[in-house]
Parts: structure tokens; C-alpha cells; sequence
């Protein structure tokens, strides 16, 4: 992928959209998230429109539904092009096996790479006292999040969205060789929004994680150029 530091386009329109990438020099190497509020509204195009950019492109639809659907729903996405994609880890084992499969054949049929799936595990604003309370989960955060990225791993994702708090855990009980995504990103000065499980550009760099997803961060700031080069900075000085 292009770059550590994902930009989510959470975004309706294309007016939107394009009046955001254009503020980026055009030689930029940017990996660029289109989730549900843009692609409901508008549709695949835009994934066509972004490779034609040179940029790579996750596509995060956080699919979660029996196994038969997920992998027809993956075909279609497997056919894009894009570099990685989502399902809820909490779909269980089948799906996540399914899901790959829809994938890989999906790829295949159109003769392009077969994008990476990433299983999420708690989103980031699940707090513990919701996952005690209203999953009734016995288990920590952490000890849920690295079970859930166990289950990825062993139906065939080829890694997990999580917080970055849980990172340096999954990294020792899972491995090096899986992907560990995480949004929560949140420069100090930028308030946490609706997200509980936070980081820091250099406290994620810290932890390993594998690449950061920054929404409002970048796409509410008055200089969105800038304040993106300003968190890759951030995390590239925490890595040396
Ligand atoms: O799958 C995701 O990307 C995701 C999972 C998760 O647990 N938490 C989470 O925030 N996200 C996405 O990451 C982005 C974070 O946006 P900001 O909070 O604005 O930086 C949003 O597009 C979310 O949909």
C-alpha cells in the first residue's frame, strides 16, 4: 500500500470528495478509505475514478451476514481492484472463509490483485464497560480483541482492524505476519469524538501498528493538507 497513514473519505457527495483530494498535490502516494456514507450514496464508480488517480483504496463495508451472502457480496468487491476490505470478525468462522473465497474468485474473474480482508474486531468506540455490559462479554478489551484476531487469522483473514492499544498484545499472541489497522487516531489537541480506544499518530507507531485510518482529523481540518503531513510526520519520527 501507499503510504501508513489511511485517509477516510467519510464524505456524501463528489463534490465533496474531489474538492478534498484536490487540495493534495497530484503526484502524492495516498491510500484513501471510501466507507458506507459515500458508496450507499453514490456507488462503485468512485473506486474507478480513485484507481484511475494512482491511489489505493480501501474499501470498508464491514460486511456481516450469513456465509452464502457475504462471499457473493465479496465477488463484487473482489472485482474492483481495491487493496483491502472489510468484514465483522463476529460473523465467525465460516464467513470469514467465505468471504476470502468471494474475494480471491471475484479477483481472479476480473484479472486484478485480490485485495486484503481485514476482520474487525471491537470497533474502536466500544468502551470496556460496553463490552462487559452489552456484549456480556466475560473476557478484557484486550483478551476479546486477540480471540476475535485469532479467529481471523485462522479462517483466513490476512489481518484485523482494531485500537492501537491492543496492538503490542496481538503482535505477541498472534504474530508479526498479519495486519494490524487501526483507527482511534487522535492528534493530542483533537477531541475523541465518538471514539473511545485512542491513540496518538507516535503512540500507534509505538504499539506497531501496521497502518493508521484518520477521518475527522484530516477531512474537519482547516488544512487538511497539512495536518496530514503533519500526523505522517508524526508517526514516521516515532518509527526511527
Ligand atoms: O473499519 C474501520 O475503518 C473502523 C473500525 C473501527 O473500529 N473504528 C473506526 O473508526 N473505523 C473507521 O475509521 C474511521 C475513523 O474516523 P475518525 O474517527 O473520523 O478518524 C471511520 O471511517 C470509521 O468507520
Amino acid at each position: 500500500m501507499q503510504g501508513p497513514l489511511i485517509i477516510s473519505l467519510d464524505v456524501s457527495t463528489r463534490g465533496d470528495l474531489f474538492s478534498l483530494i484536490d487540495k493534495f498535490d497530484r503526484d502524492e502516494k495516498l491510500t484513501v478509505k471510501i466507507g458506507m456514507e459515500f458508496f450507499y450514496g453514490e456507488g462503485p464508480q468512485i473506486v474507478r475514478d480513485l484507481l484511475d488517480r494512482g491511489y489505493d483504496i480501501f474499501l470498508d463495508l464491514k460486511l456481516h451476514d450469513i456465509p452464502n451472502t457475504v462471499k457473493n457480496g465479496m465477488k463484487q468487491i473482489g472485482r474492483l481492484g481495491v487493496t483491502f476490505t472489510t468484514v465483522h470478525a463476529l460473523g465467525g468462522s465460516e464467513m470469514i472463509a467465505e468471504a476470502k473465497q468471494g474475494l480471491v474468485e471475484g479477483a481472479k474473474e476480473a484479472g486484478v490483485p485480490t485485495p486484503k480482508l481485514l476482520a474487525v474486531t471491537e470497533l474502536t468506540s466500544i468502551t470496556p464497560e460496553g463490552l462487559a455490559n452489552e456484549q456480556n462479554s466475560k473476557l478484557s478489551m484486550v483478551d476479546q480483541v486477540v480471540s476475535l484476531a485469532k479467529l481471523a487469522k485462522s479462517s483466513g483473514a490476512d489481518g484485523v482492524i482494531t485500537s492501537p492499544l491492543e496492538v503490542s498484545a496481538l503482535k505477541r499472541e498472534v504474530g508479526d505476519d498479519f495486519w494490524y489497522v487501526t483507527p482511534g487516531i487522535r492528534p493530542k489537541d483533537f477531541p475523541k469524538d465518538d471514539q473511545s480506544r485512542t491513540a496518538s499518530p507516535a503512540e500507534a507507531a509505538e504499539y506497531g501498528s501496521s497502518a493508521l485510518v484518520v477521518g475527522r482529523p484530516i477531512i474537519k481540518a482547516a488544512d487538511p493538507v497539512a495536518a496530514y503531513h503533519k500526523m505522517l510526520e508524526e508517526w514516521e519520527d516515532a518509527k526511527r
